[in-house]
């Protein structure tokens, strides 16, 4: 209500209305200095008078892509710097595919560690229950909060054999296990459609990195996320993914679909799903199928159709 300002009425005016007017946080007066109303709208106008908004560069801001880190106020990298995401990347020492220079990660973590939640349990803990299905942690949501919080002590991302860059494991899992979250910007499927083939085809190139949870939600982890995004397409993959609710919030998790080794790359089906578009597959996999896309899906949608060519004129009885 503080922000809420009526504006004064005329009471014997009969078509009379109250205005509610209202202050963003940063022009809002502090309380202590709230002038009355009249003053407040002369003071304010005087503040601003000589105030020039800034040049939108495309002219229109509705028409700029959304800025996901900078809108938060941090200097991320931005779309128009996929390339220096890039170099990023491809400047991590991470050394993948052999054996770690890395003492084993149980001798150095420990609860103490800090910054640790209670779910930083000390990564003895980790072990045993990652590797004993009878361990302590029961709930989804326990499982869930585990899983956030060593997701880092467990994978790492590096040069792949499929494509580009892909995720490890560092440690050994077991079917079942949550191994990572595919978190983005939520949008909606037509921002989704426009992003990709308006602005990240020509930008990041490599692919892109939307999932797509259902027909009104797609997740964009082009800008913002977990490595995640960096899973590579198999069609024999050891992972799979589901969309969990943990306290009535929906999660992409990617879970373990067989035990996987230390160092293994982590691979899920993307199920790619296009009609006019063939993405060739290089999982190398004896069973692969030779495309990323889900043919099988494809075919029953084609069925679903009838070209408009075969359309007849309804010619009448
Ligand atoms: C989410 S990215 C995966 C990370 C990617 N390797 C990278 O370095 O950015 C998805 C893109 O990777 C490529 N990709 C992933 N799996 C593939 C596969 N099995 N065969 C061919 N390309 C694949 C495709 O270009 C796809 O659009």
């Amino acid at each position: 209500m503080d922000r809420l300002h009526l504006s004064p009425f005329d009471e014997d005016e009969e078509d009379q209305c109250i205005q509610l007017l209202s202050f963003c946080r940063k022009h809002r007066p502090s309380s202590h200095e709230r002038l009355p109303f009249d003053e407040q709208i002369g003071h304010k106008a005087c503040e601003h008078e000589d105030y020039i908004p800034p040049e939108n560069p495309s002219g229109c801001a509705r028409s700029e892509p959304y800025d996901f880190l900078r809108r938060r106020g941090r200097n991320g990298p931005g779309v128009p710097a996929a390339s220096s995401k890039r170099l990023y990347v491809e400047n991590q020492p991470h050394l993948l595919g052999g054996c770690s220079p890395h003492m084993p990660l149980w001798n150095k973590m420990s609860s103490t560690e800090p910054g640790g939640s209670k779910y930083s349990v000390d990564l003895q803990k980790l072990q045993i229950s990652q590797l004993n299905p009878s361990g302590k942690i029961l709930s989804v949501a326990d499982k869930y909060n585990y899983m956030r919080d060593t997701f880092r002590k467990r994978l790492a991302f590096g040069k792949s054999g499929i494509h580009g860059f892909g995720v490890f494991t560092k440690l050994p899992h077991k079917a079942g296990d949550m191994i990572i979250e595919y978190t983005g910007e939520l949008i909606r499927p037509p921002v989704a459609d426009r992003r990709e083939h308006l602005i990240y085809n020509s930008l990041v190139g490599a692919g892109t990195y939307m999932f797509r949870i259902d027909d009104e939600r797609v997740i964009d982890a082009t800008r913002a996320g977990s490595i995640a995004h960096l899973i590579n397409h198999s069609c024999e993959p050891n992972c799979y993914s589901r969309v969990i609710s943990v306290s009535g919030e929906d999660h992409i998790i990617i879970f373990a679909k067989r035990d996987i080794k230390q160092w293994e790359e982590l691979t899920y089906d993307y199920r790619f799903f296009s009609i006019d578009e063939r993405l060739v597959c290089y999982c190398g996999f004896p069973r692969c199928r030779g495309v990323v896309n889900d043919i099988e899906a494809e075919e029953r949608v084609a069925k679903l159709y009838v070209p408009r060519s075969e359309l007849k004129d309804w010619q009448g009885e």
